[in-house]
């Protein structure tokens, strides 16, 4: 059962020099307890597509077209797009929390992380004791790895790995169904992001909430994902389970994209990267946005827009590409 579904959302940035497409035209599902990974290179749109699910995006960002729904436990839909400001506010933290990309500029720099956690248990819990409050933060900070004694710590005093995991307490807090978590550990050392990440499992397992989880690294994510969705030039070009993936990527992009980065684990491999740029989002090339850098690419690929197709297990969106591996067709 999904818990979210976005259908053709197109989201611009109005400029002087025209409108910059950033999101265009996205059909997503995001099912109740799984990990779904978002992939693609910087400028992709991945951190448009989830402020905009999570209702933060600011002018010149606009919505143009498309809509988010929101499955409540029972199935009901609630129309995110409409949420008033009240709603919004109780939304965001019972229903969906985010994580960003720096922890330390989350966090309040005068305020110990224990505190920060009961302020949001007081605003949107408040049938809460404070004692049920600082056991609850307690427990919070216990389930992330952080000792019952530093629950008084200033974000100052923690490492980053630590500061991130208090991020991380802080979204669980009110039992969300959905975390957002845009590179939420670059700025890690590689070991402890994959801890962290590790972990975000297991809490998964306990908890039952599903994950957007946004980062460039591609093997990072087909290590902790369920799911994948790549995302070239504001669309999604390939979805499918991380083992479909990592056995037999079909769209050109994604081979590209998985031979650009190192492995987590094994031998070292060559980063063939994928040649060219990626294009000018206020004028995108005809057709297929990928077909100037594609070294598959034919005639029709500049002329037809494909759309992305398949089942449950994965889907596509390249001409060349009805459902046979990339290598094959080559
Ligand atoms: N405030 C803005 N005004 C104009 N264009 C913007 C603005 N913010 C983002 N963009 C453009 O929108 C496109 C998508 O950006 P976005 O940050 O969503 O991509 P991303 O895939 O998350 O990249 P990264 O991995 O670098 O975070 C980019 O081309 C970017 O330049």
């Amino acid at each position: 059962m999904n818990v979210l579904e976005l259908r053709d959302l197109s989201v611009d940035y109005l400029s002087a020099s025209g409108a910059v497409h950033a999101v265009a035209g996205i059909s997503l599902d995001l099912r109740r307890g799984e990990i779904l990974g978002l992939a693609g290179e910087s400028g992709s749109g991945k951190s448009t597509l989830a402020n905009a699910v999570a209702r933060l995006l600011r002018p010149p960002a606009a919505i143009t077209s498309g809509s988010v729904v929101y499955r409540r436990q029972d199935g009901s839909p609630v129309d995110v797009l409409a949420l008033r400001r009240e709603e919004l506010r109780a939304f965001r933290w019972k229903e969906l929390a985010v994580v960003f990309q720096s922890a330390m500029n989350s966090l309040n720099p005068v305020s110990t992380v224990g505190a920060q956690i009961s302020d949001v248990l007081r605003v949107h819990a408040p049938s809460m004791s404070r004692g049920e409050r600082t056991e609850r933060a307690v427990e919070l900070l216990r389930r992330v790895g952080i000792s019952a004694d530093r629950r008084r710590a200033y974000p100052h005093e923690l490492s980053g790995g630590m500061r991130q995991r208090a991020v991380i307490a802080i979204a669980l807090a009110l039992n969300p169904e959905i975390i957002i978590m845009d590179e939420p550990t670059t700025a890690l050392d590689v070991v402890v992001q994959r801890d962290i990440l590790h972990e975000i499992r297991e809490l998964r397992q306990e908890y039952g909430f599903a994950v957007v989880f946004i980062t460039h690294d591609l093997s990072l994510l087909m290590e902790i994902s369920d799911r994948i969705a790549i995302m070239y030039a504001g669309r999604v070009v390939e979805t499918g389970t991380a083992k479909g993936l990592h056995r037999a990527p079909r769209h050109p992009y994604t081979v590209g994209l998985l031979r650009s980065f190192p492995r987590l684990r094994g031998p070292r491999e060559e980063l063939l990267g994928i040649p060219g740029t990626p294009p000018d989002l206020r004028a995108l090339p005809e057709g297929c946005a990928f077909h100037p850098r594609c070294r598959l690419a034919v005639a029709a690929c500049s002329a037809e827009l494909p759309e992305l197709s398949g089942d449950a297990e994965g889907e596509v969106a390249c001409l060349l590409n009805g459902g046979r591996g990339v290598e094959e067709t080559s």
